[in-house]
């Protein structure tokens, strides 16, 4: 039997829910995801050109060609350790809040969710490996493809999304009157998990996951697929295309997003003195060597 997800909302204090700045982070809660513009910036440009790269290429027709190459998962073998590790040599190009190697950021996000909810492994797990998607970068896919928020394609672009007014200008999907109306190519309510999402590192991992039968409860495997959807799970935009359950899912992937966004610090976490909780981890919900 899974580890019943309703039990576990039962454990959290409603109140947790509702705060909306968490006293752990190491600067003030509303200095993250800052994307304003400043073009003597050169991190802030560094992250508003990554976005102007995916809004304007992420088309229904290049989704589906990432989907067909990258679905075979006959990339590459490798165990959850060494996925990790590539981690080591990846700045996220996308993010204003973090300019470390992301596997530092993996342990950031796992220790803050096993000191909240110590008795839900499963939950700790789902953060250390939640961007480990991001190794696409690793075997050709470009930033753009592979980090930062996603949206769904196919319908018009939500208005929440960062860049909204500017990044999108010359996508074609935009000119296209199959997928530029509010339902575009979906029915109402259809619910999150039928939308086609831009391509990147979240419906990937989910993915690698479904397809190595990992033993994840699923609602795991859902935060992984949407922790990137600010668009919605934080900006309200696509509720026409909610479903019921839906709601589970984003009660869980805010609770994750407290440990995504605001860990990301200065603050390097020992690693190699965390790593044999972890592979008992591993071990436990994802063993072996995998296909990515
Ligand atoms: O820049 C970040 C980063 O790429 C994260 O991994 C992603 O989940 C966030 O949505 C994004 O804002
Ligand atoms: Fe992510
Ligand atoms: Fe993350």
């Amino acid at each position: 039997m899974r580890i019943l997800a309703e039990n576990q909302v039962q454990l959290l204090d409603p109140s947790e829910l509702m705060r909306p700045e968490p006293t752990f982070a190491d600067k003030n809660p509303s200095k993250f995801r800052d994307y304003s513009m400043d073009t003597t910036d050169p991190l802030k440009e560094r992250v508003r050109q990554t976005y102007r790269q995916m809004h304007l290429n992420q088309t229904v027709d290049f989704v589906k060609g990432r989907r067909e190459h990258w679905l075979k998962f006959n990339t590459i073998k490798m165990t959850v350790r060494e996925a990790l590790e590539k981690l080591n040599d990846l700045v996220d190009e996308s993010d204003p809040d973090l300019d470390l190697p992301n596997i530092i950021h993996a342990f950031q996000a796992a220790e803050r969710a096993r000191a909240e909810f110590p008795e839900h492994d499963w939950l700790h797990l789902t953060a250390l490996i939640h961007d480990l998607g991001k190794i696409m970068a690793f075997y050709g896919e470009p930033q753009w493809a592979v980090v930062g928020d996603t949206f769904a394609v196919g319908c018009r672009w939500g208005d929440s999304i960062v860049y909204r007014d500017e990044s999108f200008e010359g996508n074609p999907d935009g000119d296209n009157p199959a997928y530029n109306t509010e339902l575009g190519i979906y029915q109402p309510n259809c619910g999150v998990d039928n939308l086609l999402m831009s391509w990147g590192h979240d419906e990937y991992m989910y993915s690698v996951l479904k397809h190595n039968k990992t033993k994840l409860p699923h609602v795991a495997c859902n935060i992984i697929r949407f922790h990137s959807f600010y668009p919605w799970h934080n900006g309200g935009d696509y509720k026409h295309l909610e479903a019921p359950q839906d709601a589970e899912t984003k009660k869980w992937v805010l609770i994750f997003n407290r440990y995504d966004l605001y860990t990301k610090s200065e603050v390097v976490p020992d690693i190699e003195a965390l790593w044999p909780y972890y592979q008992t981890l591993i071990d436990k919900y994802l063993p072996g060597v995998l296909e990515f």
